[in-house]
């Protein structure tokens, strides 16, 4: 077995590339894409379930984790794979994108972030020692640097004076935590906004920090598709092609191929679970919107050839009825499904990447998940 952090990367076609990542909790196939288990689940389903669909890795969120039922509690119920019996790899995030979107009155400092919980209002510091320590107290096989996710819009000079904030905190959070210490991994995150120099400026600085992998941050933050692919294709290049590079809220299934076409081993976003509770269900021939009258007789499965437990077993008539109906067994199912879907879609990913035709499946995929449809 593989030391922890080890990346192999296998065959590539073009930009694209297959890897395979270790981690204390097993090792990972590359391009991968991590559910999103935001409060240590991944809503609705149990880790049987994650086994059975296929995911390999899932995505804790540190502010969530932290604020309740609190980091220090997960420790003494023996870290956050016993607490949720969950014996494959996790990532945590920081924390910093979610007090961004989610908590009020927060405040920036050179110490870290001050804010106030989404939940009872009380006050927090996420500095970067202080997240560093929640994330080694889950116990998450990947761990994420505190950075800020500069607000889509954000001029030349903020961009500039954040990035270098971002990178004196991912140089303590480096400080705070030895390379692999308890087979702990962790990431660091680059900045730099939309303009292209300071996104060199920002990975310069931190592949100077040897970090065992990078992320892009900063996108997916309410920007355009064409702005997006702008960074994505001009600074995933800029990224160690040795380690595993991360595309951060990513996302619909054409930006997975967009991403997989830069050089993007890694993906997370929260689409196929959110959208499973809102009744838009992921296929090869595109999305179904489950709610629509069309299926109200409709006898037949989702995808016939899914190998989903919703798929084999009930009807579009039913999936209808269940979510109309807002029935809770709606979220499980169609969870169970658009999981299963973005297992499979990854799978097929890399198998096409390995025979060297990975645009040809790239178009295919297009196809079936126009522009406007994403
Ligand atoms: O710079 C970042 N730093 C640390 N974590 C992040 C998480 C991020 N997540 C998104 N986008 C998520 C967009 N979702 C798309 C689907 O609907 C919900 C939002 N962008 C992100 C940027 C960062
Ligand atoms: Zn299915």
């Amino acid at each position: 077995m593989n030391l922890p952090g080890t990346f192999t990367l296998g065959p590539g076609d073009g930009s694209a590339r297959t890897g395979r990542l270790t981690t204390a909790h097993g090792e990972i196939e590359t391009p991968v894409f991590m559910p999103v288990g935001t409060q240590g689940t991944v809503k609705s389903l149990c880790p049987d379930d994650l086994r059975t669909i296929g995911a390999r890795i899932i995505l804790g969120n540190t502010y969530h984790l932290y604020l309740r039922p609190g980091d220090e509690l997960v420790a003494k119920m023996g870290g956050l794979h016993r607490f949720m019996a969950w014996d494959g790899p996790i990532l945590t995030d920081s924390g910093g994108f979610q007090v961004f979107s989610l908590s009020g009155l927060r405040r920036i400092t050179e110490e870290g972030v001050t804010f106030s919980s989404h939940i009872d209002g009380s006050k927090h510091l996420f500095s970067p020692e202080k997240v560093i320590s929640i994330e080694r107290n889950l116990g998450s096989d990947i761990m994420m640097v505190l950075d800020e996710c500069v607000p889509y819009g954000a001029d030349r000079a903020y961009t500039e004076k954040s990035l270098g904030l971002t990178t004196r905190w991912a140089t303590r959070c480096r400080a705070a935590h030895a390379p692999l210490d308890r087979g702990q991994l962790l990431f660091g995150i680059v900045q730099g906004g939309f303009f292209k120099d300071l996104r060199a400026e920002s990975a310069r600085q931190l592949i100077d920090l040897a970090f065992e992998g990078y992320a892009l941050g900063g996108l997916s933050v309410g920007e355009s598709r064409a702005e997006m692919y702008d960074i994505l294709y001009d600074a995933t290049p800029l990224l160690p092609a040795d380690k595993p590079r991360y595309l951060m809220g990513v996302g619909a299934p054409r930006d997975l191929l967009a991403g997989m076409a830069a050089g993007i081993d890694m993906f997370d976003c929260v689409l196929p679970t959110r959208n499973a509770r809102n009744g838009t269900l992921f296929t090869f021939q595109g999305k179904v919107n489950i709610k629509r009258a069309e299926y109200r007789e409709d006898d037949s499965p989702l995808e016939a050839d899914c190998p989903c437990y919703a798929c084999r077993t009930f009807s579009k008539a039913y999936l209808r009825h269940l979510y109309v109906a807002r029935e809770l067994l709606s979220y499980r199912l169609n969870t169970l499904h658009n999981l299963t879907f973005f297992s499979r879609f990854m799978a097929q990913a890399r198998q096409a990447i390995r025979e060297g035709r990975f645009e040809a499946f790239r178009t295919a995929m297009e196809a079936a998940y126009p522009e406007t449809d994403a």
